[in-house]
């Protein structure tokens, strides 16, 4: 198998979410598995600001490369670099026209950007990849790659011979765009069309990448089922049916190399389940660092994400004052929407002991928080499948979740009794429902130190690595390389 993997976001290149830990890991454990594997993004700024200050390898493989279709005659580059400590080649597409905001998703004409990202990919293979036979696309950014080569390209001897696998991390981002993106982005107009990319009078890049790529998959088997139902589905649900023999669920891994207490440079006091005091001499220091009271017996029950609808920031802001009335403190990281961060730093004021609002993105405190923490919020409105319940649980942090998509297939309701589960959660999306799943918690954390010990342990013994759903990901590539045949 020759595969290219195609993403947006790369960690440690490029991160705003969690595609970028997914991007930077999986392919790693892929590789085994492969011939010759590569990652494929844009050479956005932040890249290069990375790349040189972390002083990754970087090289230019080539200049004055045009896509086939797109409208817009400017040319690309390419330059190389490396997955650190890895052989696995990152190609970066380079544009000054496109690429030259400082942030991911700055750029005000997202479509103009995609489509021609999508399409300088393309002849970027034809031209100095011409062996790859799968594409992984990832996202609605990269959805129009397989739209392209069923229609434009569908009779290249090269191109024709490839295999797509598009990976929905979130459908709740579909990429809709008035109709003259099209002949904008060099495709035909027929693809304006019900049973296409029309979508409402509108095109939906999603839709695309649903409808013309071999093998479709999501991140977690619940969610591949939620997406079917007009609950979930954003509308794609019928769309997804349609495809429902091509459409899998791989839940995520975890980077156990990175994400691991016992040797992360970002906390001050490296830990394990055999050492967990130093756990809580992690709790001192992120209390230190926050300014709030030192005092490794008050729960701290967390939350990092961002701050928008999805992960369920309303049910939070929602009972944040009642929380404040009990012994607790809590501590919320994240950037995302106005509205959110406005109400949030509101109850900084009233609460200042007992709260710590952050509102950016910084990645050494989101581990001090995953490791000094005692319960972590993902109270998900839908969540494909979450990454923080998992690294909360890699760190002894216990996860208190709604039981929707991945987080039900990785959070399991701690029973003190039996001593089995992981975690403690709610079903209906509300917030009485998070403050009595917080009371749960905390009743066990107070009254039964003994089972608040057990359910750390479980936690930290849960297995979320990627060996299994790499091989998971090596049946659909063959699935989807069966289908060219
Ligand atoms: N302010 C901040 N500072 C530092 N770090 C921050 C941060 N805000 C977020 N992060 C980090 O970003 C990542 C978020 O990952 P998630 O999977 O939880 O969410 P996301 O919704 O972005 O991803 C989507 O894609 C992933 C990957 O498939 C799915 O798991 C998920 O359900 C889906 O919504 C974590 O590594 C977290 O620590």
């Amino acid at each position: 198998m020759n595969i290219s993997f195609v993403s947006y976001e790369v960690d440690p290149f490029a991160k705003v979410g969690g595609l970028a830990d997914v991007a930077g890991t999986l392919p790693k454990y892929i590789k085994k598995y492969t011939d010759q594997l590569n990652i494929i993004m844009p050479f956005h700024k932040v890249a290069e600001k990375n790349i040189k200050s972390k002083g990754y390898l970087l090289e230019k493989v080539a200049e004055n490369l045009y896509p086939f279709s797109h409208s817009f005659k400017y040319s690309f580059s390419v330059f190389k670099s490396f997955l650190p400590d890895t052989d696995i080649p990152v190609y970066l597409i380079k544009n000054e026209e496109l690429f030259s905001t400082d942030d991911v998703y700055e750029y005000p004409h997202k479509e103009h950007q995609t489509t021609y990202f999508s399409d300088a990919v393309i002849s970027f293979i034809k031209n100095y990849l011409p062996e790859t036979n799968l594409l992984h696309l990832n996202d609605w950014q990269t959805a129009l790659i397989p739209v392209y080569l069923k229609t434009n390209y569908r009779d290249d001897d090269v191109l024709s011979k490839i295999a797509t696998v598009f990976t929905i991390h979130n459908l709740g981002y579909q990429g809709i765009f008035p109709p003259d993106i099209l002949s904008i982005a060099g495709l035909p107009g027929y693809l304006y069309n019900i049973d296409a990319l029309e979508f409402f009078g509108q095109i939906n890049f999603l839709k695309g990448g649903i409808l013309f790529s071999d093998i479709i998959n999501t991140v977690s088997k619940t969610y591949a089922e939620e997406i079917q139902t007009e609950e979930y589905g954003y509308k794609l649900d019928g769309v997804l049916k349609v495809r429902n023999n091509d459409l899998y669920g791989i839940i995520n891994g975890v980077d156990y190399e990175k994400i691991n207490p016992e040797t992360d440079k970002n906390i001050p006091y490296n830990f394990s389940k055999e050492n967990l005091e130093n756990k809580y001499k992690n709790k001192l220091s992120l209390q230190k660092e926050l300014g709030l009271p030192e005092n490794k017996n008050i729960p701290v029950i967390s939350f990092i994400g961002r701050i928008v609808e999805q992960k369920g920031i309303d049910l939070i802001a929602d009972i944040l004052d009642y929380l404040t009335l009990l012994d607790v403190q809590v501590i919320i990281l994240g950037t995302g929407e106005e509205r959110f961060e406005k109400q949030l730093k509101e109850f900084q004021n009233k609460y200042n002991n007992r709260l710590s609002i952050n509102i950016r993105f910084d990645i050494k405190l989101a581990q001090l928080i995953y490791a000094g923490s005692d319960m972590f919020l993902m109270p998900s409105r839908y969540e494909p499948c979450g990454l923080g319940q998992m690294y909360s649980m890699r760190y002894g942090t216990i996860p208190i979740v709604r039981y929707t998509g991945g987080l039900a297939d990785t959070v399991k309701e701690f029973n003190c009794e039996k001593n089995i589960g992981n975690g403690f959660g709610f079903y209906n999306y509300h917030s009485s429902d998070l403050l009595v799943a917080i009371l749960k918690a905390l009743n066990i954390y107070y009254r039964k130190p003994e089972c608040w010990k057990n359910v750390v342990l479980n936690a930290m013994n849960s297995n979320f690595s990627w060996d299994k759903s790499a091989e998971e990901y090596i049946h659909l590539y063959k699935r989807a390389l069966a289908k060219k045949v």
